[in-house]
């Protein structure tokens, strides 16, 4: 079950978000009274209440907002119990002076916003004493363990507890608690209302990731990156497990640095599949795979993962779908060694995506030239590959046929930049921009102008996306759901 917590200034807001809630088909509701601006009117905002409650009025030190007196606050949890609400939320420490009665549960909490708490079991045993009917510790992840951690302490525990790692980091504790046995757990009425860190919102909980459907045969993948709040792959791939009627979702795994290898520990205790790897993580990545396709290992990075047996398998699929794309564009002889010789290739950008295709353009024969802003990485790239480096200032001199913008110029909000000029363009160039936020960069719109083919960033993508959906599912993923998905998601105009 999802709790939707609705925090308002005003009690008419509050009724009414309550109300509109309840029509789209919420079965629990938390009331947080703290929210409320003026005097709190218990009264109004229960009798006529239009579907079960959880009553919370949260002090300032646990994250909320009340102002007034405890005396005052206690006042409004006693009565909120008198008038027969179905949950109340009280903090542990207040827990004994607040006692039970009638058929209220008791859910009896505890918060800490600058970690988790190293011995959870001991204070979720000690929670329990509080005459609690739910345990529920909301505490900040830090690392990637805290969230591990946190989902043993739900499956594990005797009494019903909900455990909620808060923060980017903890998000998918949010998503997996039922699967582990929670009672429920917390998602706020909209994307811009978030009522703690990580919270997502109820509409992706219900949509996205159908969390009343994850169950223990869910099988889970997910994006391990740092950051990847903003990412699209979730999105697209839980669509596309959505209209293969598959059992399995696709969660943000928000993983740092320095916590890729606990993440790689956990990946069979959390019963992950395999996972797309994003940066920072696609070089080190490729060192916790037992065995790679040999393109990977040639690139030195991977982009998905996935976990078979005791074997970790690396693919980079940016690479397959970079190749497919340039291979239909140029109309690529299949059968040939070589069969980009004779085609100079300027790649602009140094980083994973720049090296994965410029690794596979070299393998196919091309002559390729390599410009980035920052000329250490240009350089070493261009040595590792084997091709040629060159100033980025310099970067409208050579004579080419395809042009490929690796770097992130001309991506959302960066709209009116490009990173090659419009007057350096012929009609005989073939111009690939990886940027597929907008599709329609000013890149691919020069490009258009002067009546050049292109391959643009959502055609790569939706290709890259297709080939991570096969290793993962074993199956051909629905390539015009994968297009129409992204499409929508980075349109300027929204079509739904
Ligand atoms: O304690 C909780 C959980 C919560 O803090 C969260 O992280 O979702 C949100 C609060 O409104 C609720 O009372």
């Amino acid at each position: 079950m999802i709790c939707v917590s609705l925090g308002r200034a005003r009690h008419k807001r509050m009724i009414a978000e309550h109300k509109y809630l309840v029509e789209q088909g919420a079965e629990l509701v938390e009331l947080r009274l703290d929210f409320i601006g003026r005097a709190v009117n218990l009264k109004r905002l229960i009798d006529d209440r239009p579907g079960p409650v959880v009553v919370t009025c949260r002090r300032r030190e646990d994250g909320g907002r009340w102002m007034k007196s405890e005396k005052e606050r206690m006042m409004l949890l006693r009565s909120a119990i008198a008038a027969g609400v179905e949950y109340v939320d009280i903090e542990a420490d207040v827990a004994s002076q607040i006692p039970r009665y009638g058929k209220t549960k008791r859910v009896i909490s505890y918060h800490e916003f600058t970690q988790t708490p190293d011995d959870l079991e001991s204070l979720a045993a000690a929670m329990a004493e509080e005459d609690a009917d739910i345990v529920k510790i909301a505490s900040m992840a830090t690392t990637f363990s805290d969230n591990v951690r946190m989902l043993e302490l739900v499956k594990n525990a005797k009494q019903p507890t909900i455990g909620i790692c808060m923060g980017e980091i903890g998000m998918i504790t949010r998503i997996l608690g039922e699967r582990v046995g929670s009672p429920f757990t917390y998602a706020t009425y909209s994307a811009d209302k978030k009522l703690a860190p990580g919270q997502l919102n109820w509409k992706e909980m219900t949509e996205l990731y159908r969390y009343k459907q994850i169950n223990s045969e869910t099988e889970l993948f997910g994006i391990v990156g740092d950051p990847v709040a903003d990412n699209y792959a979730p999105l697209v791939h839980n669509t596309a497990f959505y209209e293969q009627d598959l059992n399995a979702r696709f969660l943000p795994f928000r993983v740092p640095s320095n916590d890729l290898h606990k993440f790689m520990q956990s990946v069979r205790d959390l019963k992950i599949s395999g996972v797309s790897v994003a940066a920072p993580h696609s070089q080190a990545g490729l060192e916790y795979c037992t065995q790679a396709e040999s393109s990977a290992s040639g690139i030195g990075s991977i982009n998905t993962m996935v976990y078979q047996g005791k074997d970790n398998l690396g693919y980079n699929t940016d690479y397959r779908a970079a190749m497919d794309c340039i291979s239909e564009k140029l109309k690529l002889k299949k059968d040939v060694e070589k069969p980009m010789q004779g085609v100079n290739v300027l790649i602009l950008g140094a980083g994973d995506v720049a090296r994965a295709i410029a690794w596979g353009l070299r393998h196919r024969g091309a002559d390729v030239t390599v410009a980035s802003r920052t000329m250490d990485n240009t350089r070493v790239l261009a040595s590792e590959i084997g091709c040629r480096a060159i100033e980025w200032d310099q970067r409208h001199e050579p004579k080419i046929n395809l042009l490929i913008n690796a770097t992130p110029i001309g991506m959302h909000p960066d709209l009116d930049r490009s990173p090659y000029d419009a007057s350096a363009m012929t009609q005989f160039l073939v111009v690939f921009d990886c940027v597929f936020n907008p599709e329609s960069t000013l890149l691919i719109k020069y490009a258009r102008k002067h009546g050049c083919r292109i391959i643009t960033g959502v055609d790569m993508f939706v290709r890259q996306a297709a080939y991570q959906h096969k290793l993962f599912t074993g199956q051909d993923a629905p390539m015009a759901t994968l297009r129409k998905t992204i499409k929508n998601a980075t349109s300027p105009v929204r079509l739904n």
